[in-house]
């Protein structure tokens, strides 16, 4: 997999003699995220095709041990091409020559292999071949699923009914038998694609794989290649009830955009409520998984009857008088008995129906030009008591040790209290702006800009899926 390219040395570029120098040179490296490109294919033809562009990981630079530079190489050039019907990959490493500079030279071989593990193969002739020695792999390990959605077959009024029949959502519990080894096989794409993620435990029985397949009809056998997965834990939580709570989500890069992340958490969304599990919760969700979640929970919530008088009552105080100017703003929250209704039916948990609350609220407020300054009260104060903990009543002043490069011991701000109670600590405090209120206005117009970017989405209606 590696191949030594000779530097093209002509009559104008032969090299200079250099005088020799007693200590070795110092070598500045090349990042791996500069040198490493990474070619998704599902082709032997589209190996090496100049017509394949390649995927955009998150951080290469991780991978590599020590500062996520690579030493010791002249013109270093890596590009990995992995098999999405196999999920085995191939390394083809260039350079034009070696030093043994003062940080060495980095080992491709195992720096790669904390990445691709036990799926990448060194020969390229081998790789090459695994494109039909390996064309049934994921169908084989897909035949003991569960299917729980197959394109175009739900009569339901959702995204589900407008996938592609040739998309299935496959679910298999990671002990049985072939879900293990898939899922060694996706670590790779897991770390290149996921931020932050961490392999799941597949020794624990508990996680449940969902995966999005494509049945491609090809000659007289069907081609059954991975679009995206997502796995699931599901948990016990007393005294008798399971909670789900999904910790991965990935659609392939090639096929992102085009619904089918919408479409892979339909279906998780459905599997919740037909098990009627507790809820179902995200672990860290990535900014736009969040969007996505939250525009199709709205969806689901602005067709549930039993939260519409709560919403009705809300919308009704706010259009009332002039909230702004009052000394203390309501907080505007759902009541609790919208909170337990929305867990029950929808799965749909507290801090999530929260999020959708305050757009659910914009959606109904109309004109909502009139009403804008009040409803930026109301999210000025949301805003407060999650950073605070508490609302805001009676300013008291407080001081909180902050962290400082300048003079540690005797670094604090001091600043007022929302309710006269010790304010949570975890507060984060910018020593460049130590105005609390500018800091604050900035996170809700921050806020505000989210809200109006999902409730325009929702308001266009549903995102349909298109492959
Ligand atoms: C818990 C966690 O794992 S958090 C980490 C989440 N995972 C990642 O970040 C890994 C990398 N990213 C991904 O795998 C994917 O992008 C996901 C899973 C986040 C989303 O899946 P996708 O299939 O890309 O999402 P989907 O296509 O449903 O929606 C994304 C966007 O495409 C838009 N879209 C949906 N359908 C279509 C369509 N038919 N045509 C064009 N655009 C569409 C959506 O409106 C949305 O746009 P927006 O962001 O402007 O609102």
């Amino acid at each position: 997999m590696v191949q030594k390219q000779q530097a093209a040395a002509g009559p104008d570029t032969e090299p200079k003699k250099r005088r020799r120098v007693g200590f070795s040179p110092a070598d500045t490296g090349v990042e791996a995220n500069e040198c490493i490109k990474i070619y998704l294919v599902s082709s032997k033809e589209e190996v090496d095709s100049p017509d394949i562009s390649s995927v955009k990981p998150v951080d290469l630079n991780d991978f590599i041990d020590g500062d996520g530079k690579i030493y010791g190489y002249q013109g270093l050039k890596i590009n990995v091409w992995i098999n999405s019907i196999s999920l085995h990959s191939y390394a083809d490493i260039t350079y034009q020559s070696t030093t043994n500079g003062d940080k060495g030279i980095t080992d491709l071989k195992s720096a790669l292999q904390n990445i691709f593990a036990e799926t990448i193969v060194d020969d390229k002739e081998e790789f090459l071949q695994t494109f039909s020695t390996q064309r049934d792999f994921i169908r084989n390990m897909v035949s003991d699923g569960e299917v729980m959605h197959s394109g175009a077959t739900d009569g339901s009024n959702n995204n589900a009914e407008m996938v592609s029949s040739d998309l299935q959502v496959i679910r298999m519990q990671i002990g049985s038998p072939n879900a293990g080894l898939l899922y060694s096989r996706l670590v790779p794409l897991v770390l290149l694609f996921v931020d932050g993620s961490n392999p799941i435990d597949v020794t624990d029985p508990d996680w449940h794989l969902y995966l999005l397949i494509q049945k491609k009809e090809d000659k007289d056998d069907p081609l059954y290649q991975i679009v995206g997965f997502t796995a699931i834990y599901k948990f016990f939580r007393y005294p008798d009830r399971l909670r789900m709570r999904l910790s991965q989500i990935l659609v392939l890069p090639s096929f992102q955009g085009k619904g089918l992340g919408t479409y892979l958490m339909e279906v998780v969304n459905n599997v919740a409520v037909a098990e009627n599990v507790y809820d179902l919760t995200v672990e860290e969700p990535s900014e736009k998984f969040q969007h996505i979640r939250t525009c199709l929970d709205l969806n689901r919530l602005r067709n549930f009857d039993p939260i519409k008088p709560a919403i009705d009552s809300a919308v009704q105080t706010l259009t009332k008088g002039k909230l702004s100017k009052k000394a203390q703003i309501p907080r505007f929250t759902p009541p609790l008995t919208a909170i337990e209704k929305v867990r029950e039916s929808l799965k749909i948990n507290k801090k999530q129906f929260l999020n959708c609350w305050e757009i659910l609220i914009y959606l109904a407020l109309g004109p909502i030009d009139k009403y804008m300054e009040d409803y930026t009260s109301v999210i000025t104060n949301h805003v407060r008591s999650d950073i605070l903990g508490k609302d805001i009543e009676t300013p008291k002043k407080q001081v909180v040790d902050v962290p400082s490069e300048h003079e540690p011991e005797a670094s604090f701000v001091v600043f007022k209290s929302l309710n006269g109670e010790e304010a949570n600590t975890n507060v984060q405090v910018d020593e460049n702006k130590p105005d609390q209120e500018q800091q604050l206005k900035q996170l809700v117009e921050e806020r505000i800009r989210e809200i109006k970017l999902v409730a325009e989405k929702v308001s266009m209606g549903c995102p349909k899926a298109k492959i």
